[in-house]
């Protein structure tokens, strides 16, 4: 029989459940972990991993339409969407086995099922009621769409477009942040007529403003189109087509509609206002340490307001095991976390943006390390920049990176960052040439008045 009552009881095994359920069960709690869809939630299933695999899919059908460049001949005959289907899935299959392997190692009691948060220290799950001495609420996001913008038919959210199986030929994109211009990226490099719409009046509003000039013009380049500071106004669809309106009277016809306009809390019916939970818009909120205000009741991940990013779920997840066992872990810095968007380039930044330093200390000194300057980005063939920004006589305050695979350069702009390193301490640390990661250390270099591979 499955136990009911445990150290501590998760409702929601996603990014920010699982990690909490592993780490807590790492230091001895015993713990329930109930799940009423697939244990890994939107990153594994819906977010991260299969956006991820098709990106990879799209950068290797650019690889074959431009392999010209470095003299080798190929050419690109098309896009198998059922074999890019089968390659993404079979990605996210074997990750989800591993997962339900280290729930079973772990020792955590898996509930499949539906929860309702029944207070004080209650989940109910097809009624059995399981008590926690602690309870974390982990029921994560869903996609949102507009008022009088109904999904369904071509009118898709990132969730059907994940499964799509034909290439579109001609598509909107209603939403110009990272999960918007992620597929915008993707179904542009599989060939489809692309055009994105976005309200603010840049893309990837939420970087600095230098990342969205890179990203806008990278994107004009690949013939993605693009309409900033523009308003929606409604979308029809017929069998055959789905005609897009802006408010300022310009329509477009597409194949498909991809509405990309943010995501919501998950806490609609689960119980959590009626058990007396703080709340604002369907986020529940919380203290720095993740407490709600009921006691031993704890929140995380996107159902908390703040970044929706897997790393910081899993982060919390950690963070509220350890708080549990009385470890007293140093509390999570929001600027801190790292934030990427796949897209082709890349987008990857830590810290502060210009603006928001500038906001903070009252001026900022800013350096852009160019990758021309950059070996390893020549032989590749890539372009971009790293964006460093220092408090005046402080600190870096943030770093941004736009190109090629900057996603894997941004674990070191975020040990720099969270050490409040000054350009003098970093400019010695010894990058491997020829590297992209050495065109940090060269920006580094650059900032602190030495610079190599640039003219100063
Ligand atoms: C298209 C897309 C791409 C993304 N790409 C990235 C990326 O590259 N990197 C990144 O860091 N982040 C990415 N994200 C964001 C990332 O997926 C989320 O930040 C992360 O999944 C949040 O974790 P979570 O645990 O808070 O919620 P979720 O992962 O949403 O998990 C919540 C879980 O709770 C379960 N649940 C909900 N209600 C109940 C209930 N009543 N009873 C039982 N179970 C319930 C759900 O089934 C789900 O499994 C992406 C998201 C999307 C949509």
């Amino acid at each position: 029989m499955t136990d009911t009552s445990a150290d501590l009881v998760i409702l929601g095994g996603g990014s920010g459940g699982y990690a909490c359920a592993f780490r807590a069960a790492g230091l001895g709690l015993s713990v329930i972990l109930i799940e009423k869809d697939k244990v890994g939630g939107t990153c594994l299933h819906r977010g991260c991993i299969p956006t991820k695999a098709l990106l990879h899919a799209a950068e290797v059908a650019d690889i074959a339409r431009e392999g010209d460049q470095f003299g080798v001949k190929t050419s690109l005959e098309g896009i198998d969407m059922n074999g890019v289907n089968s390659y993404k899935d079979g990605i996210v299959a074997g990750l989800h086995k591993g997962l339900l392997g280290l729930v079973k190692a772990n020792k955590v009691t898996l509930v499949e099922g539906e929860g309702k948060f029944v207070g004080p220290n209650t989940v109910e799950v097809g009624g059995t009621r399981y008590t926690g001495k602690n309870v974390v609420l982990a029921t994560g996001s869903y996609a949102k769409t507009l008022p009088g913008l109904d999904i369904g038919g071509r009118i898709v959210t990132s969730d059907q477009a994940l499964s799509l199986d034909y290439v579109p030929e001609k598509v909107v994109v209603l939403g110009g942040g990272v999960i918007g211009v992620e597929f915008a990226s993707v179904w542009r490099s599989f060939g489809a007529d692309v055009t994105i719409v976005e309200a603010l009046p840049r893309l990837v509003p939420l970087e600095d403003e230098w990342a969205s000039k890179q990203v806008e013009r990278a994107f004009r380049k690949r013939g993605i189109k693009f309409k900033t500071g523009v308003r929606f106004s409604g979308a029809t669809q017929t069998d055959a087509a789905v005609t897009v309106s802006l408010e300022s009277g310009e329509t477009f016809d597409a194949d498909l509609l991809l509405v990309a306009v943010g995501r919501g809390p998950s806490s609609s019916g689960m119980g959590y206002e009626e058990a007396g939970v703080k709340m604002d818009r369907g986020f529940v909120l919380t203290d720095e340490r993740l407490r709600t205000n009921l006691p031993n009741v704890f929140a995380v991940g996107d159902l908390v307001p703040g970044l929706q990013l897997a790393h910081r779920g899993f982060q919390q997840g950690i963070f509220i095991a350890e708080e549990i066992a009385g470890l007293n872990p140093k509390v999570i810095d929001e600027a801190g976390i790292p934030k990427v968007t796949y897209c082709n380039p890349e987008v990857a930044s830590v810290g502060l943006s210009e603006a928001q330093a500038k906001e903070k200390y009252g001026s900022a000194e800013t350096l852009v390390y160019n990758l021309a300057g950059n070996g390893k980005s020549q032989i590749l063939k890539t372009s971009g920049g790293i964006k460093l920004i220092k408090a005046p006589d402080g600190p870096v305050v943030g770093v941004t990176m736009v190109g090629e695979r900057v996603g894997e350069l941004i674990g070191e702009a975020q040990l720099i960052y969270s050490w409040e390193a000054y350009p003098e301490d970093v400019a010695p640390l010894i990058h491997a040439h020829p590297t992209q990661n050495e065109a940090m250390g060269e920006a580094f270099l650059a900032l602190a008045g030495k610079p190599l591979h640039v003219h100063g």
